[in-house]
């Protein structure tokens, strides 16, 4: 089956200079993924890279504002699935690097561009293709930016201004097929128990018995560590002696869906078949559960205790795909690219008062690259409100106008601010960052 990917956007009229300048070599990859490799003009700097992905998941027709792939502007925001996960990305760093080229612009340090067209299921012919080409070139990278956090605005109760959250890993993740067989019969004389039921109450026990609260065991910490300054009294004082008042900010976290996920693995229950007719015993039942896994745990203790939960041998598991969480970027003061992401958050986006390190509650293609450096950061210069979130990947998708523009601003600055062979000095002046 083809992909369900546009690829005219990405052409040589849309991006006329990316396509004819003589420093830029632009390859295709696993039959639909983009590779741009533009060649800096001081080879002894390390290089970096630029992720994103053109491919969508499914949008239905019906309860958006706009058709969902119309991009239509509407009061000053293009509506369309894609236009936040992750097209904004994939045009937005062609559109920025078309604009420094127009400006007869040649960077100093090289970077790649890759463009994956499958993320949204796995990235096995995309970007794990484009990783395995580069390394096979020998490439090393100072570090890596892709999609999967942004900058929150509303989120957290207590903080006023709009803060960076820059993911310093993702979640692992594990997709399992659930099914119970039985035999095939009449409906008048039904056995005590179907195939269905035992299948629901299975997953009725996984719902009703979450995977434990592991607040304060992974790098979840850090995110509250580092905005403590921002709460407002007395908040301020909890989030700075985390050591005393961890056990209930963690049951507060566990209250909402969006920071619920930060905290333990999370189990979602995502398709459900079953029965063939309404007066026959149906013969099987299947489900489909996705678990992300929280970074202090592996696939293994999670597939232990999802066992232990549903105790019931007669549910079968079979493993789609299962991944652990990825490992956890360098964030300091020699971390090269958060110096620059830095920087440029400051350069375009003032009203940002903090840059905090988290964590990817999704997956991305990134997750694919570890070989090629242990800075992976995954950020997308979008500022997000709490009603943002259910638009990815659910109904009326949409980036303003405004937001689009900063996107291409921070892409166009952070670019030029790479090109720096040392760690810019702290600014100094008395913005946070
Ligand atoms: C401190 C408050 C934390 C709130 C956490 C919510 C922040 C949400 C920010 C961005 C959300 C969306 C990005 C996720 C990227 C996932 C990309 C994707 O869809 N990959 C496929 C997959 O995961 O299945
Ligand atoms: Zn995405
Ligand atoms: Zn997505």
């Amino acid at each position: 089956m083809r992909p369900s990917v546009q690829l005219w956007y990405i052409s040589t009229d849309v991006f006329p200079a990316v396509f004819s300048t003589k420093f830029i070599q632009h390859e295709i990859i696993g039959g639909y993924s983009h590779l741009f490799t533009v060649q800096g003009s001081d080879p002894q700097l390390m290089p970096y890279m630029l992720l994103a992905h053109m491919d969508v998941v499914p949008a239905s027709q019906e309860g958006w504002h706009v058709p969902p792939f119309s991009a239509k502007e509407l009061d000053g925001f293009i509506y369309g699935r894609g236009t936040m996960d992750n097209k904004n990305s994939a045009i937005g760093i062609l559109q920025a690097l078309e604009f420094l080229l127009r400006r007869d612009y040649r960077p100093r340090r090289s970077f790649y561009i890759g463009i994956g067209h499958d993320e949204e299921v796995s990235g096995h012919k995309g970007a794990m293709k484009i990783a395995a080409l580069l390394k096979a070139r020998g490439v090393k990278l100072s570090f890596l930016l892709d999609e999967g956090s942004v900058i929150l605005d509303g989120f957290l109760e207590g903080i006023k201004n709009p803060v960076a959250v820059i993911a310093i890993t993702e979640k692992g993740s594990i997709t399992a097929n659930f099914s119970v067989e039985k035999e095939q019969g009449h409906s008048s004389v039904p056995p005590k128990e179907t195939s269905i039921g035992i299948l629901a109450a299975a997953l009725s026990r996984l719902e009703q018995n979450p995977m434990p609260n592991l607040f304060g065991h992974g790098p979840e910490i850090m995110i509250l560590e580092h905005l403590a300054s921002e709460f407002r009294f007395p908040l301020n004082l909890i989030m700075t002696n985390l050591w005393l008042f961890s056990p209930i900010v963690s049951r507060i976290l566990e209250q909402k869906p969006s920071t619920n996920a930060l905290v333990r693995t999370t189990t979602a229950i995502t398709m459900f078949s079953a029965g063939i007719k309404s007066n026959v015993i149906p013969p099987s039942a299947k489900a489909t559960v996705n678990f992300r896994i929280h970074p202090s745990q592996k696939v293994e203790e999670v597939l232990e205790i999802v066992q232990n939960t549903i105790a019931d041998d007669r549910v079968k598991i079979h493993l789609q795909e299962a991944f652990d969480p990825l490992p956890i970027s360098p964030w300091d003061n020699h971390a090269f690219g958060v110096q620059i992401f830095r920087r440029t958050l400051l350069d375009v986006f003032p009203d940002v008062s903090s840059v905090a390190p988290g964590i990817c509650i999704g997956n991305t293609d990134s997750r694919h690259f570890t070989n090629l450096t242990d800075a992976i950061y995954r950020f997308n210069p979008l500022v997000f409100k709490p009603d943002d979130l259910p638009r990815v990947h659910g109904l009326n998708e949409k980036i303003s106008v405004e937001g689009y523009e900063k996107q291409v601003e921070f892409l166009y600055q952070l670019i030029q601010n790479s090109d720096i062979n040392k760690l810019p000095e702290p600014h100094a002046n008395s913005h946070e960052l």
